[in-house]
């Protein structure tokens, strides 16, 4: 007969479990365009200056601010155009005193200037060139390395690579990048009542959601995800359906079957198999486990959450999000977390901590639960941008209360 276990395991150590359980992957390279959203596994250290070289801001012409000093509207300064400089020319020679370089954005600026003059302060002359302004010293010069030094790490290890960091990469000279390989991850929904949406529902059968619901949040941390959504309340099948993949994944994710019923299929599976199942102190998300189901290889790592909706997204936040990040080399691992006053007052169960589902408002730094605690409440959960945190010791929090809350979106 299944007994209740010892006392619940808390959400710090749950946590750890499955961080250490799903480690890192493999460091690869992989090209700059292909690095989005993943995170760079070393520092990236810029071999050249930025810019790499002394270049124009302006399109105008390179002179010695010296010789345009007394340049006026009535007193103009006339400067023979000794040469054309386009960006990307690379043989530009010396400015010789008393001569002017036209010059475009980006090209680079002569020995022996010190400014450029904007075209606009000029008559625009090819041959001849009359300044009608004086030019500070080092006006619309750029110089090298006043973005960045050669040797400069410019991105650390554990940077989330966005547009503007992958951009920095290029502009640096890198072509690939190091990373760690996006943990691939099969997620297996059980339940004999699940059906697909699209076809019809018959009594006591429901659409499956977690599924495409876990499969999407790995994909949101940058994860591959393989989704089986019909696995039957059978061991046999669960096993079928599980040894055929198992081997090509970094985790398996299941959901449902996991509580203290006649038919939980996850459990009575993997439980004797390298899968331990136990309480965590938290709500939802309460009944867990995790473990290697074992392989030729070695095993791999399992995480089993519980089927109710909300309880399986609130656990994949709580305990699999921070894995996967972890994994993945992310230096941040965790969700944005505030302090916002809370607009109703709630309640929680006691030993545990809890998670509701919430609106935070980040003007008025308020915070106001959506719907109640119940985990099958999946449409609050799609209205909310946040988790309430609400700590294992608190069973009544009033309106007005400070409370800590994780932002979702
Ligand atoms: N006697 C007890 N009963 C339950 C306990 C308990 O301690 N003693 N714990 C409750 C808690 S808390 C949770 S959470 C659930 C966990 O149950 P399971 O993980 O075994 O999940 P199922 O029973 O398979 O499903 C629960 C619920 O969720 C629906 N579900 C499951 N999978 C999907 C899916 N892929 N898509 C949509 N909906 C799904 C399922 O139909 C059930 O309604 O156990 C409590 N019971
Ligand atoms: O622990 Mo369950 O997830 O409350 O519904």
């Amino acid at each position: 007969m299944q007994r209740t276990q010892g006392p619940a395991v808390g959400v710090a150590e749950h946590r750890a479990r499955v961080v250490g359980l799903v480690g890192a992957t493999p460091v690869v390279r992989r090209p700059v365009a292909d690095c989005l959203g993943l995170a760079l596994a070393e520092d990236l250290v810029s071999p050249i200056p930025l810019p790499p070289f002394d270049n124009s801001a302006m399109d105008g012409y390179a002179v010695r601010a010296a010789d345009v000093a007394a340049a006026a509207p009535d007193a103009p300064v006339a400067l023979p155009v000794a040469e054309d400089v386009p960006a990307g020319r690379t043989d530009s020679p010396p400015l010789r005193p008393g001569t002017a370089h036209r010059i475009m954005t980006g090209a680079p600026v002569p020995p022996g200037a010190d400014a450029v003059v904007p075209v606009e302060d000029t008559d625009r002359g090819t041959d001849v060139v009359r300044v009608v302004a004086p030019a500070r010293l080092g006006a619309h010069v750029r110089r090298a390395g006043e973005d960045v030094r050669a040797g400069a790490v410019v991105l650390p290890a554990g940077t989330e690579l966005g547009p503007a960091q992958l951009g920095l990469a290029s502009a640096v000279g890198a072509s690939a990048l190091p990373v760690r390989r996006p943990p691939r991850v099969l997620v297996l929904s059980t339940g004999s009542e699940l059906v697909e949406p699209g076809r019809p529902l018959r009594g006591g059968q429901i659409y499956e959601s977690n599924g495409v619901m876990l499969a999407s949040a790995v994909r949101q941390v940058g994860g591959e995800a393989e989704l089986l959504r019909f696995v039957p309340d059978d061991v046999a099948a669960f096993h079928a359906a599980l040894a055929p993949r198992v081997e090509s994944v970094d985790l398996v994710l299941t959901s449902g079957g996991v509580s203290a019923g006649a038919y939980e299929v996850v459990k009575d599976a993997l439980s004797g198999h390298g899968v331990e199942f136990y309480k965590v102190a938290v709500q939802p998300g309460g009944p867990q486990g995790l473990g290697r189901y074992p392989t030729a290889s070695g095993g791999v790592p399992v995480v089993t959450l519980p089927g109710n909706p909300v309880s399986a997204m609130v656990s994949f936040e709580v305990f699999v999000r921070p894995a996967l990040r972890t994994a993945m080399g992310f230096a941040e691992v965790e969700r944005p977390r505030r302090t916002a006053t809370l607009m109703e007052s709630l309640r929680s169960p006691a030993e545990r901590r809890q998670y509701r589902r919430g609106r935070y408002d980040a003007g008025a730094v308020t915070v106001a639960p959506v719907g109640g605690p119940g985990s099958h409440l999946l449409s609050a959960l799609a209205t909310a941008n946040c988790l309430l945190e609400i700590p294992e010791e608190v069973t009544d929090l009033p309106a007005g209360s400070e409370v800590s809350v994780l932002l979702l979106r």
